[in-house]
């Protein structure tokens, strides 16, 4: 029994973070994992790499595959101009839970819907169920080995369109090398590399870019 590390990194921002202030319960979450517990947010580093690629996309519907305690999606959310939405798949309900509420403190509820279940169920409804047509800008942080039959539902799916664009976490680690090797072949596929290191940590890790040319 007893908390878990998510509902500890959750007690820590809620004392020190501003309510509606998205930066401030971004910078209260890496303050915890860089001092107290490591946890697998994407972090200071390789976020500001994904800022620059959500400001230069300006994606008006977002889609993230894994949303843990909320922090990347608060972290594209936050960039975001009225209107535009971000859909976060989460399988661990007590992880959703944890985003909920930090998606909450952030003031970004109105942004942001959490859908619960596995992202092979949840992808193939998105347009029906959700009235989406197609994503501008997919965040992949989920288990690094779905990363590629989820790749290939979507595309199944007619989720994609000219210029939508695959953002992956990790490729390097954990890893997620057949996604890599996929995307990186496909003549549709236009794939940037961006080096970087493992969250709150001095191993190596990469974010990789993938634009659908349609
Ligand atoms: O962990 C999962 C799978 S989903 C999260 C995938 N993400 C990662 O695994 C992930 C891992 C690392 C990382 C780990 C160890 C290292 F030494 C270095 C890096 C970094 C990341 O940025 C990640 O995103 C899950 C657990 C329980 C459930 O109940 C559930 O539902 C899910
Ligand atoms: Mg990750």
């Amino acid at each position: 029994s007893g908390m878990s590390k998510e509902e500890r990194i959750l007690s820590w921002v809620k004392e020190h973070a501003m309510a509606g202030n998205p930066q401030s319960v971004l910078d209260a979450i890496d303050y915890y994992c860089y001092n107290t517990e490591w946890a697998m947010n994407v972090g200071d580093i390789k976020g500001v790499i994904m800022d620059r690629i959500v400001e230069e996309a300006k994606p008006r519907v977002l889609l993230e595959l894994g949303t843990y305690c909320g922090y990347s999606a608060i972290r594209m959310a936050r960039l975001l101009p009225p209107g535009a939405r971000l859909f976060t798949i989460e399988f661990n309900e007590s992880f959703a839970s944890i985003a909920s509420q930090m998606i909450q403190l952030a003031g970004l509820q109105d942004k942001i819907s959490i859908l619960k279940g596995s992202t092979q169920e949840i992808i193939p409804q998105l347009k029906k169920k959700h009235e989406i047509s197609t994503v501008d800008l997919v965040f992949l942080d989920h288990w690094k080995d779905r990363y590629l039959p989820d790749t290939q539902l979507l595309l199944e799916s007619g989720l994609l369109r000219k210029g939508s664009v695959l953002l992956a976490d990790n490729v390097i680690c954990p890893g997620a090398p057949e996604f890599l090797q996929f995307v990186r072949g496909h003549p549709r596929f236009q794939c940037t590399h961006y080096p970087a290191t493992v969250e709150y940590l001095r191993m190596r890790d990469a974010l990789e870019k993938a634009v659908f040319l349609g």
